[in-house]
């Protein structure tokens, strides 16, 4: 497990990172969300040991990060770091041999990796040669090449086209199950939402909330409840502890004095004729980003 523990940093006289402190689990996928400037960035160099705390500590499995620990870690940086005029194989399986890999065993993970990740045709391409989203789809083999123990990602999903975040996130989630701790950063919170396991939310350089998606989910829902009804739903106003939210013709939101309630509200409904839909509204990552980070 990585564990990040008050994490303190200002650049000049300004704080950007302030007492961060969470965990990404081994085999979990940990979305890392936040507005441009939260300090996503600063926070993985320095789990990286790119950059260096004013105070607090990051640990791998309780133990200190040093180099031989990071020499096993992957890391896509934001500024991508391939070299745009070397092939892609050949340069994948440098940075295998960079990790301590033999060659044979480099290349073997490298056409794997390039077969997975729909890049095997253009193996001996430059990669200058390669379209923006294939030169990301590059930049992510890169982090994998050397089967790393944690992987650390700085908007891998940035510029890929649906299909291409699907592929990057079956391979992720086959790395995840497989025991690897995943933390990626992302601003596209439907992608975040779908693919990870927990979530650190960060603004302002302080986390704002963390947890696996369903506690976050639990802990920020309203006791709010949709109703789909065949007649129109106008009457659930008359019910006590009932406030409509929303009521269009069959369908209404409402909010309950005491959540304990739907199955009241349940009966009455059903009294009347069919219920087609009755259910708790489940807030969405951006409604809980929006309520934790404003
Ligand atoms: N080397 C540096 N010197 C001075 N300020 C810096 C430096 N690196 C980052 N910052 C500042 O630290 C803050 C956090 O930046 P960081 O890149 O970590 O944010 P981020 O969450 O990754 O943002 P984005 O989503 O835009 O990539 C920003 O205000 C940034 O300007």
């Amino acid at each position: 497990m990585l564990r990040v523990s008050s994490v303190n940093r200002t650049f000049g006289d300004r704080k950007v990172l302030d007492d961060i402190s969470f965990e990404v689990s081994a085999g979990r996928m940990t979305g890392f969300v936040g507005a441009n400037g939260a300090g996503k960035t600063t926070s993985m160099r320095i789990i990286l040991g790119l950059l260096s705390a004013d105070s607090g500590a990051v640990t791998w499995n309780g133990e200190p990060v040093t180099r031989p620990v990071r020499q096993r870690f992957g890391y896509m940086p934001e500024e991508r770091g391939l070299y745009p005029k070397m092939k892609v194989r050949e340069q994948l399986t440098y940075l295998g041999r960079l990790h301590g890999m033999t060659t044979s065993a480099a290349q073997r993970n490298v056409d794997d990796l390039l077969e997975r990740i729909g890049l095997a045709e253009r193996a001996n391409d430059p990669l200058e040669k390669l379209s923006l989203g294939n030169q990301q789809r590059a930049q992510i083999a890169a982090a994998l090449v050397h089967d790393p123990e944690l992987l650390i990602l700085d908007e891998p999903f940035s510029g890929l086209d649906p299909i291409a975040v699907e592929v990057i996130a079956g391979v992720l989630r086959e790395r995840a199950s497989n025991g690897v701790p995943v933390l990626f950063s992302s601003h596209q919170l439907d992608v975040v939402e779908r693919l990870c396991d927990d979530l650190v939310i960060i603004a302002a350089g302080a986390v704002r909330a963390s947890g696996s998606r369903t506690e976050l989910r639990t802990k920020f829902a309203t006791p709010r409840f949709e109703l789909v009804l065949d007649g129109d739903a106008g009457w659930v106003r008359d019910l006590p502890g009932v406030t409509i939210v929303d009521l269009d013709d069959t369908r209404v939101v409402i909010q309950l004095a005491n959540p304990d309630d739907d199955q009241t509200v349940l009966r009455a409904a059903l009294a009347r004729g069919p219920v087609r839909t009755f259910g708790p509204i489940v807030p969405t990552l951006s409604e809980i980003f929006r309520e934790v980070t404003q």
